[in-house]
C-alpha cells in the first residue's frame, strides 16, 4: 500500500554545491551591531562570541563549532527529496563536512563581501506563563536557506548542536546523542503523517565527545530545516524591548517571506459567520485595503494574525487527533508558520488520558494532552499583545507620525479597544477552525466520507470516553478499527467478540467482560453511520478499509520505542536500527517493510507492561 506522502516532490535533484541557496533572512532583517558583518564575526575568536544581551537584532553572524569525530548515523530519504538534493549526495565526505558543521560551504575567507555567512536568530519566550527574557538559538545555527526548484519551498537549513552562541546563556551550546535521536525521528514521521513540523535531514554523531549533563553523554548534531524557524517568542522579544521598528520589520518580513506576500493572507470573516471557517474566507486582499470600519477596522497586520492564528490551530487540531504532545508549548516553541517545533519532552498518548503531560517537570499539567489547544490560545493572545499596536492603528497604521513617533494620546483609546475587539473575535475564529480541522481528521479517522452533527457525541465522544474508562491503547484503536469488516458485527455476540480487538492481547477475559459490552455497542452504531455513507458490498467495503489504513499509522514512535533505539545506538552500538525505525516512521501507513518481522510486530503492538505513558525531563 502507498503511503502518505503529503510534502514529498520528485523533479530536479542536485548536489550540494548546485542546489540554489539563499539568506532572504539576514539580508532583510536587522543584524546584531556588534558584528554587522559576516568578517566581523569571522575574525572574532570564538570565545568572544559567547553570551551576551544582544540588543535591536534579529540575528548574529556565528559559525559552527564542530567537536569530536563526526559519524553519519542516518539521513531522511524523504527530506533529501523534499530539499531537493541527490540521494547519493549523502554519501559524499563533503555532506558529512557539511551535517556535521565541519566546513561552511557558502562563505571563503577570503571573499568576505561574498557567500552566506551562518548566523544564530535572536528571540525571546514566555516559559510555564512567565516571561523568561531574551533565549534565541543558543545551540542552533543556520547554514542557508534552499528553495526546492521543483516544489518552491523555500527552507532554511540549520545544525542543532553545533556549538555556543550569543544566545547560548549558561549551556554549552551543544545536543545529546538521547534527544538529537528523539527530534530526528518524530519531526519526520509527523510530516509523514500529514502534521506541520520542522524537519529533519540528517543525525551526526560527535564520536569521542563529552556531554555534561545528569551524566556524561555523547553529543550529536541534527541537520534540520523548516520554511521559517520564527517563533511567537521572536516578536514577544521586540514588543518586551519596546522596538517598534524591528517588530514592525519582523511582522513585515514574515507576511512579505514566510506567507508568500500580503494578498496570500486570509480576508476577514463575516460577522457572525465565525463557524464557517473556510467558505467565507478569501485571498487576494491587497496590502493597503482596509476592511470593515470604526472599531472593527480589521489592516493587513490582522490578517496576519488570524492567518498565523489559523495555521496554528489546524495544527494543535492535528495533534489532538493524533494524540500528540509537544511537552513544552512555550512561546518560544510556538511557530509562526503553525509548524510542530521543538521536540523536548514530547509524546505520542499510550492509553487515552486526557490530564497526561509527557514533561515530568510539569506539575500543574498546563501542557498535558487536553491543555494544549488552550495553551496554543494563549501565546496567540501574547502574540495579539505584540502585534496589538499595528492592529489597533487600523487605516492609521501608515501615518508618518504614527510609524516613527507611536500613538499620540487622543488615538490611544480607540486603539487599544479595537486591538481587544480583534483578539475577541480571533478567539471565536480559533475555536471554529480548531474545531472544523478536529471533526474532520477523525471523521476520516473513523472512516465516514460526511460529517453529520451527531457524530461528535455518538461516534466520538462515546469512542474516547470508551478509551478512557478501559484504559485502551488510542492508536491501535483506529488502526484495528480500520481493518474490521461490516460483516462481523452483524449480531451482538458478534460485536462483543470484536470489541476484543481494542484490548491488550494478555487482558483477561474476566476483565473485559463488562467493557465489551459498551464496545460492542458503540460497533453497533459506528457500523449503521459506516453504511449510510459508503453502502454495502465488497467494493465499498475494501475502499473504506483501505481508506482507512491510509489515515490510521500502524506505526507510532512511542516514548518506549524512542528509548529502545537510544539505548541500542549509544550502549550496544547497534547503528541499524535506526535506518530501520526511520523506515516505519517515514511510511507508518504500511502494514508490514521487510525490516524484520518480529520487530515490526512488537514495535506495533502492545506497550510492554510498565513502559506505557513516560515522562521525560527537559534535560537534552
Ligand atoms: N545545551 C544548550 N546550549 C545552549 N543553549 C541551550 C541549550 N539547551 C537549551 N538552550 C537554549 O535554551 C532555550 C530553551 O531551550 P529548549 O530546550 O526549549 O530549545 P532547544 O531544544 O535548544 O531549541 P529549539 O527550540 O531550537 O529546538 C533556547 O533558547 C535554547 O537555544
Amino acid at each position: 500500500m502507498a503511503h502518505l506522502d503529503t510534502n514529498s516532490s520528485d523533479g530536479e535533484r542536485h548536489t550540494l554545491q548546485s542546489l540554489p541557496k539563499s539568506n532572504v533572512f539576514t539580508q532583510m532583517l536587522p543584524a546584531d551591531a556588534a558584528f554587522p558583518t559576516p568578517k566581523d564575526s569571522h575574525d572574532t575568536p570564538r570565545q568572544t562570541l559567547g553570551p551576551r544581551m544582544v540588543k535591536s537584532a534579529l540575528f548574529t553572524y556565528v559559525r559552527p563549532d564542530s567537536q569530536g569525530e563526526p559519524e553519519l548515523l542516518a539521513v531522511s530519504q524523504r527530506a533529501l527529496q523534499d530539499i531537493g538534493l541527490n540521494e547519493e549526495e549523502a554519501e559524499t565526505e563533503e555532506f558529512k563536512d557539511f551535517v556535521s558543521g565541519k566546513k561552511i560551504l557558502t562563505w571563503d575567507a577570503s571573499k568576505p563581501d561574498e557567500g552566506i555567512y551562518p548566523w544564530a536568530q535572536c528571540y525571546g519566550g514566555y516559559q510555564f506563563g512567565q516571561w523568561a527574557g531574551q533565549l534565541g538559538d543558543g545551540r542552533a545555527i543556520s547554514l542557508f536557506e534552499s528553495t526546492n526548484p521543483a516544489t518552491g519551498t523555500r527552507y532554511e537549513i540549520q545544525l542543532k548542536g553545533a556549538g555556543r552562541t550569543p544566545y547560548s546563556r549558561f549551556a554549552d551550546g551543544r545536543a545529546v546523542l538521547r534527544s538529537s535521536i528523539r527530534e530526528f525521528v518524530v519531526s519526520e514521521y509527523l510530516n509523514a503523517i500529514g502534521i506541520p513540523s520542522t524537519r529533519a535531514l540528517a543525525l551526526t554523531l560527535n564520536s569521542g565527545s563529552k556531554i555534561m549533563r545528569e551524566r556524561v553523554e555523547p553529543g550529536a548534531i541534527v541537520t534540520r530545516f523548516a520554511q521559517s524557524w520564527i517563533r511567537f517568542g521572536t516578536f514577544d522579544l521586540q514588543r518586551i524591548r519596546g522596538d517598534r521598528e524591528t517588530l514592525r520589520t519582523l511582522a513585515d518580513y514574515t507576511a512579505e517571506h514566510v506567507y508568500g506576500g500580503w494578498d496570500k493572507l486570509p480576508s476577514k470573516l463575516p460577522a457572525g459567520d465565525a463557524k464557517d471557517v473556510h467558505s467565507q474566507i478569501q485571498t487576494g486582499v491587497t496590502k493597503d485595503t482596509t476592511e470593515a470600519e470604526g472599531v472593527e477596522e480589521e489592516n493587513r497586520y490582522v490578517r496576519l494574525y488570524r492567518a498565523i492564528l489559523r495555521r496554528n490551530a489546524e495544527t494543535v487540531a492535528k495533534w489532538q487527533a493524533y494524540g500528540f504532545m509537544n511537552g513544552v508549548l512555550n512561546t518560544d516553541n510556538t511557530s509562526i508558520l503553525g509548524l510542530s517545533i521543538d521536540f523536548g519532552p514530547f509524546a505520542f498518548l499510550d492509553t487515552f488520558d486526557p490530564t497526561y503531560t509527557p514533561n515530568h517537570d510539569d506539575h500543574m499539567l498546563r501542557y498535558s494532552y487536553r491543555n494544549q489547544p488552550t495553551i496554543i490560545w494563549w501565546n496567540l493572545v501574547r502574540l495579539g499583545e505584540a502585534l496589538g499596536e499595528l492592529m489597533g492603528a487600523g487605516s492609521k497604521v501608515d501615518d508618518s507620525v504614527f510609524v516613527d513617533k507611536g500613538v499620540t494620546q487622543d488615538q490611544a483609546d480607540e486603539l487599544v479597544k479595537r486591538a481587544e475587539g480583534v483578539i475577541d473575535r480571533c478567539g471565536d475564529e480559533y475555536k471554529a477552525v480548531f474545531l472544523a480541522e478536529y471533526k474532520r481528521l477523525m471523521t476520516v479517522r473513523l472512516g465516514l466520507k460526511k460529517q453529520k452533527d451527531s457524530d461528535f457525541e455518538v461516534l466520538m465522544s462515546e469512542l474516547l470516553d470508551c478509551l478512557e474508562a478501559f484504559e485502551l491503547d488510542f492508536h491501535h484503536a483506529f488502526r484495528r478499527l480500520s481493518g474490521i469488516a461490516l460483516e462481523e458485527l452483524e449480531t451482538e455476540e458478534q460485536r462483543r467478540d470484536i470489541a476484543g480487538r481494542f484490548f491488550r492481547a494478555d487482558n483477561t477475559p474476566r476483565q473485559e467482560s463488562d467493557s465489551r459490552e459498551r464496545i460492542g455497542k458503540w460497533l453497533e452504531k459506528w457500523s449503521a453511520r459506516v453504511k449510510e455513507d459508503w453502502g454495502t458490498g465488497s467494493d465499498a467495503e475494501a475502499e473504506r478499509q483501505s481508506a482507512m489504513h491510509a489515515i490510521n499509522p500502524r506505526f507510532v514512535p512511542r516514548s518506549w520505542i524512542l528509548d529502545e533505539v537510544i539505548d541500542r545506538v549509544e550502549k550496544k552500538h547497534q547503528r541499524d536500527i535506526l535506518p530501520k525505525i526511520m523506515k516505519l516512521a517515514l511510511n507508518p501507513f504500511q502494514e508490514s517493510w521487510d525490516v524484520d518481522a518480529d520487530e515490526e510486530e512488537r514495535f506495533c503492538g502492545d506497550v510492554p507492561k510498565y513502559k506505557g505513558m513516560m515522562q521525560c525531563s527537559c534535560s537534552s
